[in-house]
């Protein structure tokens, strides 16, 4: 699943980790070179106090117990700087302050060594990020992602990595990992909410329409909820309100038997709300909690057929309408997303073939692009290839080092 995408991402992290890297060394060797100058200058300083000691003049000697007080009890003197000054540099002070590393301060492996892990700042510019940030940007394009969503992600990018960057330990490869998994998961993660606990607040029955073009997998994702609905102790019935298509009965019905939910139909031809209306009249008469509806695969432009969503809106007033698309159809199941949501607003979508899917455009663009989320991912052909669409573990997937 999204693996191409995954490899897009992958060459972009080596990349601007690469760049981060260089500026992190550049500013080590500067640390280095920083701290070298107070060590060598902490040397000299001592080697006076031993000087004037061993002279034996009472002077010196006091000169030499203030200054072996002002070592042991001020943990700075090292860099000869207040502890309480804050300019930036207190991570780096705050690194010397162990007994290991002040038994080792006259040497450069020390200032290294405080100045990388303990300071660890360094600035990137716009310029150093530009390559890599234009590879993402045609990694993204190139993987069907919209181009709204392609600048989101890009700008989040910039945001987190150009400029003065915070003050960090972690190293460069967590730095790039963290910024483009706040980018991603930023824009997949839009108006997401808990479906499990929508439908158990919900007053019953509840009612979901699905709908969206013919072929996506609309049926099949019904029978998938009527699984997951089942798993979680909810009752179903499900009504097919396409009486539009020849066949779509018998295809249903199947589904129905399959699952051994009771299926509400009219013959073809009739009216879908009237289909709809009927299966809330069962689940009320029955006590059971969610009727799933089915509807003739359309295309938005489909005057007849959106009349026909717009009067089952009107007759059930349905709870949830479900805006289902394939993956796989990348730019064009966004596009039909939007188009959908902007004539019957909707509250979430399904994206099936996610499996068959390497590119995974459709998952990254869907909830920026119409503010809705996407609740589910189909990711097979059987009743339980059914996946609660999680935008971290999304992320972390589309992260993972293989
Ligand atoms: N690989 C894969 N195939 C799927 C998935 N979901 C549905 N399919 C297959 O897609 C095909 C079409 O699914 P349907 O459920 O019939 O699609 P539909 O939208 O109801 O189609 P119409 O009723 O013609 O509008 C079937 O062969 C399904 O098995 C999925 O998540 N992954």
């Amino acid at each position: 699943m999204f693996d191409n995408l995954k490899e897009k991402l992958g060459s972009f992290r080596s990349e601007a980790e690469d760049v981060a890297d260089e500026k992190a060394e550049a500013v080590d060797d500067e640390e280095v070179e920083a701290v070298d100058d107070e060590a060598a200058k902490t040397e000299v300083d001592e080697a006076a106090i031993a000087d004037s000691s061993s002279a034996g003049d009472t002077q010196g000697s006091v000169d030499a117990t203030s200054a072996a007080d002002e070592s042991s009890g001020d943990e700075t003197a090292v860099d000869g700087r207040d502890s309480t000054e804050d300019d930036g540099a207190s991570g780096y002070r705050a690194g010397v302050t162990t007994a290991d590393e002040e038994a080792s301060s006259n040497s450069a492996g020390f200032g290294r060594k405080a100045a990388s892990l303990a300071r660890g700042k360094f600035v990137i510019e716009e310029a150093d990020l530009k390559g890599p940030l234009d590879q993402l940007e045609l990694a993204l394009l190139s993987s069907d992602v919209e181009v709204g969503v392609v600048d989101e992600i890009v700008g989040t990018m910039r945001e987190e990595l150009v400029g003065e960057t915070r003050t960090f330990t972690t190293s460069t490869g967590e730095v790039v990992e963290d910024a483009l998994r706040t980018a991603i998961t930023d824009v997949i993660s839009v108006g997401q909410f808990d479906v499990e606990e929508r439908v158990a607040e919900a007053e019953k029955p509840l009612v979901i329409v699905f709908t969206g073009v013919n072929g996506v997998g609309k049926t099949t994702s019904i029978a998938k909820l009527d699984q997951w609905l089942a798993e979680r102790g909810y009752s179903t019935v499900m009504a097919n309100g396409d009486t539009y298509r020849a066949g779509a009965n018998e295809q249903i019905r199947e589904h129905a038997e399959a699952r051994g939910t009771k299926l509400i139909s009219h013959e073809q031809g009739g009216d879908p709300a009237a289909v709809l209306y009927d299966a809330v009249e069962y689940a009320e008469a029955n006590g059971v909690d969610v009727v799933l509806g089915d509807t003739a695969g359309r295309l938005h432009t489909d005057e007849g057929l959106m009349d026909q969503l717009e009067k089952i809106g009107r007759v059930v007033d349905p709870d949830m309408t479900l805006f289902v698309d394939e993956a796989v159809a990348g730019q064009d199941a966004v596009k039909r997303a939007r188009e959908f949501d902007e004539a019957v607003e909707m509250d979430g979508a399904i994206l099936t073939k996610a499996d068959a899917d390497s590119n995974g455009g459709a998952a990254i663009s869907i909830a920026q692009v119409t503010g809705k989320p996407i609740l589910f991912l189909g990711v097979g052909q059987g009743y339980d290839d059914l996946e609660r669409f999680d935008p971290d573990e999304l992320a972390d997937r589309l992260l993972a080092e293989e």
